[in-house]
């Protein structure tokens, strides 16, 4: 497999009115075409910065981005991102309909191409008949549906997803867990998944990159050999996933006594 993404010595510094905040320390590592990788690490470790300097949003203090061979220098056009705020990410005044096709007007696609997408994308989130509401008119969890819609129908070369079911509920959020693996087992989208509950990055990914407390490096990444096909219920009780499951909490209890030193170090 050749990769999709490289990230090469990435550091961020936050600087404001003298305030400097060191917020990524050096972050290495690279994903593979087609695969889905998860990043976990305690709160603050700069998951979100990760994510924004992926994402053309923000630009590295150090180190190099690089997309299918190409630096990022800003918003790339084969990227997508879901965020955790969905009520925010979708136009209020527009339809379901209009907030997925809009990415795809930008892009220039003819209207039957984009007509198209919109119905596959809907259809595949199990939203087919909801085109036409607008987003206020729909639960959370089927907000955020719609923002996974919009990021799939915009058939990108790498998905980021930003914590994106922090703010539903549980059991909408196995569902949503569920549709996003499906959609990546059918489409093969390289998809990279924030989440700060090791569960669920276990249960989604491929591989899970665990990251250590501000200023971050990558302190583990573990790979997930549990089957391709993963049921809520039976994969979540294997001895395989709890070993999963231990190593990656280890990793996090490391990050954070990491932390507690430094800050006593202080
Ligand atoms: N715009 C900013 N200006 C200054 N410091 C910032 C800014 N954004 C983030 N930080 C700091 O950078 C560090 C990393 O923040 P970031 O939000 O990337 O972490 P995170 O891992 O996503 O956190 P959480 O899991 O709590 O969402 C934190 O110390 C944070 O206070």
């Amino acid at each position: 497999m050749t990769d999709m993404l490289n990230v090469k010595g990435l550091n961020k510094v936050y600087e404001s009115s003298g305030h400097r905040v060191e917020a990524i320390g050096d972050i290495t590592f690279s994903v593979a075409r087609g695969e889905f990788a998860c990043i976990v690490g305690p709160s603050g470790a700069g998951k979100t910065t990760l994510l924004k300097c992926l994402a053309g949003l923000l630009a590295p203090t150090r180190g190099e981005i690089l997309l299918d061979g190409a630096p990022v220098t800003g918003p790339p056009p084969g990227m997508a991102v879901v965020f955790q705020e969905y009520g925010r990410s979708l136009f209020p005044w527009k339809t379901v309909r209009q907030n997925i096709d809009l990415p795809l007007r930008q892009k220039g696609l003819p209207r039957a191409e984009r007509d198209r997408l919109v119905a596959d994308s809907l259809a595949a989130v199990g939203l087919a008949d909801s085109g036409d509401a607008y987003p206020w008119q729909l639960s959370g969890g089927m907000q955020q549906r719609v923002a996974i819609a919009r990021a799939v129908a915009y058939e990108p070369q790498v998905l980021l997803m930003d914590e994106p079911f922090a703010a539903v509920d549980a059991q909408t959020r196995a569902d949503l867990e569920d549709l996003v693996r499906s959609l990546w087992r059918s489409l093969g989208i390289t998809t990279l998944f924030v989440t700060h509950d090791v569960d669920e990055a276990v249960y989604l990914g491929e591989r899970v990159l665990v990251l250590s407390a501000s200023p971050t490096h990558v302190l583990d990444d573990v790979p997930v050999a549990l089957p391709a096909e993963r049921d809520q219920v039976t994969s979540r009780s294997t001895p395989e996933f709890a070993e999963l499951r231990t190593r990656v909490h280890r990793g996090i209890q490391e990050a954070k006594a990491g932390r507690r030193r430094a800050e006593a170090a202080a």
